[in-house]
Protein backbone atom coordinates (compact mmCIF):
# COMPACT_ATOMS: atom_id res chain seq x y z
CA UNK A 1 0.00 0.00 0.00
CA UNK A 2 1.34 3.67 -0.99
CA UNK A 3 1.95 5.67 1.96
CA UNK A 4 0.30 9.35 1.75
CA UNK A 5 -0.98 12.23 3.84
CA UNK A 6 -3.89 10.70 4.03
CA UNK A 7 -2.47 7.48 5.68
CA UNK A 8 -0.81 9.62 8.33
CA UNK A 9 -3.38 11.84 8.98
CA UNK A 10 -5.31 8.65 10.07
CA UNK A 11 -2.59 7.75 11.79
CA UNK A 12 -2.62 10.91 13.95
CA UNK A 13 -6.13 10.87 13.85
CA UNK A 14 -6.11 7.88 15.71
CA UNK A 15 -3.58 8.47 18.33
CA UNK A 16 -4.73 11.81 19.34
CA UNK A 17 -7.37 10.04 21.45
CA UNK A 18 -4.48 7.47 22.87
CA UNK A 19 -3.64 8.03 26.27
CA UNK A 20 -0.91 11.08 26.48
CA UNK A 21 1.51 9.08 28.43
CA UNK A 22 1.58 6.22 25.13
CA UNK A 23 1.38 8.92 22.92
CA UNK A 24 3.49 11.80 21.28
CA UNK A 25 0.38 13.29 19.18
CA UNK A 26 -2.02 13.00 21.83
CA UNK A 27 0.69 15.07 23.87
CA UNK A 28 1.09 17.61 21.53
CA UNK A 29 -3.05 17.80 21.21
CA UNK A 30 -3.61 17.91 24.60
CA UNK A 31 -1.11 20.90 24.88
CA UNK A 32 -3.61 22.83 22.52
CA UNK A 33 -3.02 24.69 19.32
CA UNK A 34 -0.29 26.52 21.24
CA UNK A 35 1.95 24.13 21.86
CA UNK A 36 1.07 22.93 18.67
CA UNK A 37 2.02 25.95 16.65
CA UNK A 38 5.21 25.71 18.58
CA UNK A 39 6.38 22.68 17.80
CA UNK A 40 5.45 23.63 13.50
CA UNK A 41 7.40 26.61 13.98
CA UNK A 42 10.60 24.91 14.88
CA UNK A 43 10.33 22.14 12.80
CA UNK A 44 9.43 24.63 9.95
CA UNK A 45 12.74 26.58 10.64
CA UNK A 46 15.07 23.36 11.10
CA UNK A 47 13.40 22.52 7.59
CA UNK A 48 14.94 25.66 5.83
CA UNK A 49 18.05 25.28 7.63
CA UNK A 50 18.30 21.70 6.46
CA UNK A 51 16.86 23.38 2.93
CA UNK A 52 19.77 25.79 3.05
CA UNK A 53 22.60 23.59 4.29
CA UNK A 54 21.93 20.25 4.78
CA UNK A 55 22.28 17.05 3.32
CA UNK A 56 19.46 15.67 1.18
CA UNK A 57 18.59 13.11 3.64
CA UNK A 58 18.80 15.82 6.45
CA UNK A 59 16.51 17.59 4.27
CA UNK A 60 14.20 14.63 3.79
CA UNK A 61 14.08 14.03 7.77
CA UNK A 62 12.93 17.61 8.83
CA UNK A 63 10.29 17.49 5.95
CA UNK A 64 8.92 14.76 7.14
CA UNK A 65 8.79 16.37 10.70
CA UNK A 66 7.03 19.53 8.93
CA UNK A 67 4.21 17.36 7.99
CA UNK A 68 3.45 15.59 10.63
CA UNK A 69 3.49 18.71 12.93
CA UNK A 70 1.48 20.19 10.40
CA UNK A 71 -1.17 17.56 10.44
CA UNK A 72 -1.16 17.86 14.18
CA UNK A 73 -1.59 21.59 13.81
CA UNK A 74 -4.31 21.34 11.89
CA UNK A 75 -6.11 18.77 13.91
CA UNK A 76 -5.93 20.65 17.35
CA UNK A 77 -7.27 23.71 15.34
CA UNK A 78 -10.44 21.24 13.47
CA UNK A 79 -9.05 21.93 10.03
CA UNK A 80 -9.31 18.69 7.88
CA UNK A 81 -6.88 17.39 5.75
CA UNK A 82 -9.51 17.39 2.65
CA UNK A 83 -9.79 21.49 3.31
CA UNK A 84 -6.31 22.45 2.88
CA UNK A 85 -6.48 19.92 -0.52
CA UNK A 86 -9.31 21.99 -1.57
CA UNK A 87 -7.71 25.12 -1.31
CA UNK A 88 -4.57 23.72 -3.41
CA UNK A 89 -6.96 22.30 -6.10
CA UNK A 90 -8.54 25.24 -6.89
CA UNK A 91 -5.37 26.73 -6.99
CA UNK A 92 -4.67 24.69 -9.58
CA UNK A 93 -6.96 26.97 -12.02
CA UNK A 94 -4.02 29.31 -12.70
CA UNK A 95 -0.48 29.74 -12.13
CA UNK A 96 1.21 31.12 -8.62
CA UNK A 97 2.59 33.64 -10.89
CA UNK A 98 -1.04 35.39 -12.69
CA UNK A 99 -2.50 34.58 -8.84
CA UNK A 100 0.51 36.74 -7.46
CA UNK A 101 -0.05 39.37 -9.98
CA UNK A 102 -3.78 39.38 -9.68
CA UNK A 103 -3.38 40.45 -6.29
CA UNK A 104 -0.74 43.23 -7.08
CA UNK A 105 -3.40 44.56 -9.03
CA UNK A 106 -5.92 45.16 -6.41
N1 LIG B 1 5.39 10.81 11.93
C1 LIG B 1 5.54 11.01 13.15
C2 LIG B 1 6.53 11.92 13.63
N2 LIG B 1 7.42 12.71 12.98
C3 LIG B 1 8.09 13.35 13.94
N3 LIG B 1 7.68 12.98 15.16
C4 LIG B 1 8.19 13.39 16.45
O1 LIG B 1 8.32 14.79 16.47
C5 LIG B 1 9.36 15.16 17.36
C6 LIG B 1 10.16 16.25 16.68
O2 LIG B 1 11.49 16.20 16.90
P1 LIG B 1 12.22 17.08 18.03
O3 LIG B 1 13.68 16.89 17.79
O4 LIG B 1 11.70 18.47 18.07
O5 LIG B 1 11.75 16.27 19.34
P2 LIG B 1 11.72 16.62 20.83
O6 LIG B 1 12.66 17.72 21.16
O7 LIG B 1 11.89 15.32 21.56
O8 LIG B 1 10.21 17.13 20.97
P3 LIG B 1 9.52 17.97 22.12
O9 LIG B 1 9.86 17.30 23.42
O10 LIG B 1 10.02 19.38 21.99
O11 LIG B 1 8.05 17.91 21.81
C7 LIG B 1 10.15 13.88 17.67
O12 LIG B 1 9.83 13.46 18.98
C8 LIG B 1 9.62 12.88 16.65
O13 LIG B 1 9.59 11.54 17.11
C9 LIG B 1 6.68 12.10 15.00
N4 LIG B 1 5.91 11.45 15.93
C10 LIG B 1 4.96 10.60 15.44
N5 LIG B 1 4.76 10.35 14.10
C11 LIG B 1 3.73 9.40 13.64
O14 LIG B 1 2.72 9.30 14.61
C12 LIG B 1 2.56 7.93 14.97
C13 LIG B 1 1.99 7.83 16.36
O15 LIG B 1 2.94 8.30 17.30
P4 LIG B 1 2.48 8.40 18.82
O16 LIG B 1 1.42 9.45 18.87
O17 LIG B 1 3.70 8.81 19.62
O18 LIG B 1 1.98 7.06 19.20
C14 LIG B 1 3.93 7.30 14.77
O19 LIG B 1 3.86 5.89 14.63
C15 LIG B 1 4.31 7.98 13.46
O20 LIG B 1 3.64 7.34 12.39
Amino acid sequence: MTFTLDTLDAIVAARSSAQADESYTRSLIEGGPTRCAKKLGEEGVEAALACAGGTKVELAAEAADVLYHLLVALRSRGVPLSDVMSVLEKRTEQSGLAEKASRKAK
